[in-house]
């Protein structure tokens, strides 16, 4: 009798047993299930993501910080950075499950300290992101956690902000992905071969 044992690395969805990807079409109904359609907010035309119905949902809130937190694991970042305002709420929390700093990027105006800027494009309008001079060393891989990925802008200021800060990106993990609006090729360039990790894609 030969006994055999299996590991992660045997399995092409990373588990031992290759339950993997029905954890993961499970994972995703439960979060698309907290997820409400808002129509024509903040503008007419706009379907809004409404999160606040998972956020209030701890079981569901627990599961998305666990898929986090694996993602900061799996791309060896040793930081993450949240965006201003509902990535803070995913990012924060991961971060800590996942033992590793947070650093926020913020609307302009807020940080406190010397910071690098960026001006960017919305799906409803201009914004400009800051991030501290300071909040990243030379050699950082940084893990950037936001809710919806839209048109890309955001991330893709984020992006450029966390390079000229002097680290390196270790990826662009979102919750959600509006496909519809190719943010995933917007960031291409930005990502330099890094991934972009959605848990959802609509
Ligand atoms: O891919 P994009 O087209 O850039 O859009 C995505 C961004 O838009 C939303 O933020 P918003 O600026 O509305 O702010 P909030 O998180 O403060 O509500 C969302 O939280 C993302 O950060
Ligand atoms: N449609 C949308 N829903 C929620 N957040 C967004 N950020 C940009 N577009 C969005």
């Amino acid at each position: 009798m030969t006994e055999t044992t299996k590991t992660a690395a045997d399995s092409p969805d990373g588990r031992p047993d290759g339950s993997g990807a029905a954890a993961a079409e499970e994972l995703r109904t439960l979060l698309l299930s907290r997820i409400q359609d808002v129509p024509d907010h903040p503008r007419p035309g706009v379907m809004f993501k409404d999160i606040t119905p998972l956020l209030a949902d701890a079981a569901a809130f627990g599961a998305l910080t666990e898929a986090l937190a694996e993602l900061c694991v799996r791309h060896r970042a040793d930081k993450v950075v949240g965006l201003e305002a509902r990535g803070f709420i995913l990012a924060a929390p991961a971060a800590v499950r996942a033992g590793i700093g947070f650093v926020p990027v913020r609307k302009a105006g807020k940080l406190p300290g010397a910071t690098l800027g960026q001006a960017y494009e919305l799906e409803y309008g201009t914004a400009e992101i800051e991030i501290h001079a300071d909040a990243l060393e030379p050699g950082d891989r940084v893990l950037v956690i936001d809710d919806v990925l839209a048109t890309g802008g955001t991330a893709e200021a984020s992006l450029r902000l966390i390079r000229r800060a002097g680290a390196q990106i270790a990826g662009v993990a979102v919750l959600l992905e509006l496909g519809f609006l190719d943010g995933r090729g917007r960031l291409l360039a930005a990502l330099d071969s890094a991934p972009l990790e959605a848990l959802i894609t609509v």
